[in-house]
């Protein structure tokens, strides 16, 4: 049982690049912290330091109170679960579990009740014979789990752990993950570049951008008040429809909010959107033309292009750059291409952020 606690972290790596720019947050003790970003963002590095297995250049890493920038990776009581398993191919399953704790010197008594009962949670208990290569890829992972369970560690760390496993499996395997997380209660921190996994697994969501945290908080939090433009267009799928807010009919329509002055960009998640030709009064109208539908069952999503011409709707020419914005429906309905159709936003959906991106405009 530990916290973690991050303190100006910093990273440059030799040659000078610096891959982390001062990170600071707290996993507080038995949470799941998901740190997820665009390749390359550092997250890896992150997690990396936090293990021990990359030096820290900058800032203080805290495991349960103790600063553990000096120790060891094998003296951090962390254990570590890689995207490549890194399972031992000539080892049996019950090898594989062992392995880590007969270094440790533990009696075999003890690491037979341990992995035992790891074997039982992860209902691997009939493949304890096996070799790696007699399993199949969702197996493995959680071999590769019943290693890292058997240690007993103070924290979890999950690198990109499900990657290499098909979609459905995925899925399957996240939920596992979770579940056994909060029946353990050990303090977790897992990389993702995968934004729903992100989602769905996170108690305390990490959003990373060019080595530094964009924003910090609950998933659900993050998702309906995205901190900057990069959050709002990262997490969720579609993404986040963004206008620049150049036209000044566009202006008009968000007269009576009092955000408007400072804003220069505008944001609707397309599943905030009505087709409808009523007006919502302090909402948002777009005329759309719909260039492409994907219907998958259960949704319907509507790609249209804004119309320069529309009267008394969207742009002026010349002012706002007709743009696509995507039109997320319930049901297999929805228009046809080539349609016109007008898309309206009521004023609790509109996010208003600075021209720059880097600023989110009132709550
Ligand atoms: N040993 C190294 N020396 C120099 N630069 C490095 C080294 N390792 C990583 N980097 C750079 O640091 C940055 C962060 O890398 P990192 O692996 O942490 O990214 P990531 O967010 O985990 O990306 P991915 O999802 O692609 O794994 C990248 O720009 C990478 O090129």
């Amino acid at each position: 049982m530990a916290n973690v606690t991050l303190r100006n972290v910093r990273k440059t790596y030799v040659g000078g690049f610096e891959a982390i720019k001062g990170i600071d947050f707290e996993v507080g003790d038995g949470q799941f912290c998901v740190l997820v970003g665009p390749s390359g963002c550092g997250k890896s590095t992150l997690l990396r330091m936090v293990a021990g297995l990359e030096t820290i250049t900058g800032g203080e890493i805290d495991i349960g109170g103790r600063v553990v920038n000096q120790i060891e990776p094998a003296d951090r009581d962390i254990a570590m679960v890689f995207q490549n398993y890194a399972l031992y191919p000539h080892m049996s399953v019950y090898n594989n579990m062992a392995y880590g704790l007969r270094n440790r010197r533990m009696p075999e008594p003890e690491i037979k009740t341990r992995v035992e009962e790891a074997a039982r949670i992860l209902e691997l208990a009939a493949m304890l014979d096996r070799k790696p290569r007699q399993l199949s890829g969702g197996q493995r992972q959680r071999v590769a789990m019943g290693r890292a369970i058997v240690r007993q560690p103070k924290v979890f760390l999950f690198d990109e752990p499900l990657s290499n496993l098909d979609a459905k499996l995925r899925i399957a395997m996240r939920v596992e993950i979770r579940k056994l997380q909060r029946r353990l209660s050990t303090t977790s921190i897992y990389v993702t570049h995968d934004q729903l996994e992100a989602m769905t697994l996170a108690d305390i969501l990490v959003v990373m951008n060019g080595g530094q945290v964009e924003q910090i908080g609950n998933p659900l939090e993050i998702y309906q008040k995205p901190a900057t433009t990069f959050v709002a267009s990262f997490i969720g799928a579609p993404p986040m429809n963004l206008m620049p807010l150049r036209s000044d009919e566009i202006r008009s329509q968000l007269a009576g909010d009092s955000r408007a002055g400072e804003a220069g960009i505008l944001g609707i998640r397309p599943e905030d959107f009505v087709i409808t030709d009523e007006t919502i009064t302090g909402g948002v109208a777009l005329g759309l033309t719909v260039e492409a539908i994907e219907r998958v069952g259960a949704e319907t999503f509507v790609y249209g292009t804004r119309q320069k011409e529309e009267q008394g709707v969207a742009t002026t020419p010349g002012e706002l750059p007709p743009g696509e914005i995507i039109v997320r429906i319930p049901g297999a309905v929805g228009p046809a291409i080539g349609e016109r159709i007008r898309a309206v936003a009521a004023p609790d959906k509109l996010h208003l952020f600075t021209a720059d991106g880097r600023k989110r405009i009132g709550s």
